[in-house]
């Protein structure tokens, strides 16, 4: 095929990684060459306020989809965790690649891990998931909010800023930065992002071309646990901008194992759930954990938090 695939993509360097990598698999998969195109998100541009306080959901997908949707370019290439669970119309995110590490990590210059920064240490981080986490562990800690790609968090560690960041492992991971990383923290003191580590591609329903392209990059089990995850992420209506996390795996071959927390902001409340269902269910497992979550008391706390209370 003599086709050029046009890739649309964010312009941070984590964006850039990994629409280079998809292009580079589809390469090699298909033969077929690939075009980034890069496109400035709403995301991108407000970088001077906590996401959550700019509200509406999708910021880093939304331009992207309109360049989609226009023909600008054919397929997409998003984080799962900046992915709103309503995918607009003629749109279909088709393919969830093989994830990354999906865990959080702590990276400091001078502390070895969370649990040994002095009394009243900055933490920078703006993700009220990690917020509401972290100060269960450590409610002495001073939250410094961080915005912007992963380079400029890590310049404000360097500068003195911060005395330490929680980030995402697979962010580091893919930009050559794993030596930086100083503690891969517990899933169990950190539940994940939604989606955290799991890139997927996005592309105009009918576009039978670009499906068949993509469909080889499909990770099954990913795919699964993605999907019990954001059926969590439709029931409680959320994004990243809220202090909701679950983490799902495939256990043995046709099970999956589902976790899924809502927290109030200072931690004092969060509730877990966890549950095992068949693969085939993941998407209803995760629907049926996050309306047990509201029910038990989630839909109070959300409420709290969406009124800025
Ligand atoms: N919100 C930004 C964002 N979106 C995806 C990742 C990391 C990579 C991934 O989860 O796949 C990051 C950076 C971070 O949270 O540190």
């Amino acid at each position: 095929m003599t086709q050029i695939l046009k890739i649309g993509t964010r312009g941070s360097e984590l964006a850039l990684w990994q629409a280079r990598h998809v292009a580079a698999l589809i390469e090699k998969t298909s033969g077929v060459k690939s075009e980034l195109t890069i496109i400035k998100t709403s995301g991108d541009m407000i970088l001077d306020r906590p996401l959550s306080d700019v509200g509406g959901k999708g910021l880093f997908v939304k331009e992207i989809e309109e360049a989609l949707l226009s023909r600008q370019v054919d397929l997409a290439v998003h984080s799962m965790k900046d992915v709103p669970a309503e995918m607009p119309e003629g749109l279909i995110l088709g393919v969830t690649m093989e994830r990354e590490d999906p865990r959080d990590v702590f990276v400091s210059i001078h502390y070895p891990s969370l649990r040994k920064l002095p009394t009243g240490a900055k933490l920078g981080t703006s993700s009220l998931r990690r917020v509401s986490q972290v100060r269960r562990i450590r409610p002495d800690l001073v939250i410094v909010p961080v915005r912007g790609n992963v380079g400029t968090r890590l310049r404000k560690l360097e500068e003195g800023q911060v005395d330490a960041l929680l980030l995402a492992g697979a962010g580091m991971k893919r930009l050559g930065l794993e030596h930086k990383i100083t503690e891969w923290l517990l899933v169990s003191d950190l539940l994940p992002a939604i989606g955290q580590g799991a890139l997927g591609l996005e592309y105009r329903e009918s576009d039978t071309i670009t499906s068949s392209i993509a469909s080889r990059l499909f990770h099954s089990d990913t795919h699964i646990a993605v999907s019990a995850e954001r059926g969590v992420l439709k029931s409680l209506a959320g994004g990243c901008q809220l202090p909701v996390a679950a983490y799902a795996t495939v256990k043995r071959s046709g099970w999956v194992q589902l976790e899924a927390r809502v927290m109030s902001l200072s931690g004092d409340r969060m509730l877990t759930e966890k549950v095992t269902g068949p693969s085939e269910e993941a998407m209803e497992l995760g629907l049926a954990i996050g309306q047990t979550l509201l029910e038990k008391g989630g839909k109070e706390i959300l409420d709290e938090i969406r009124l800025g209370s």
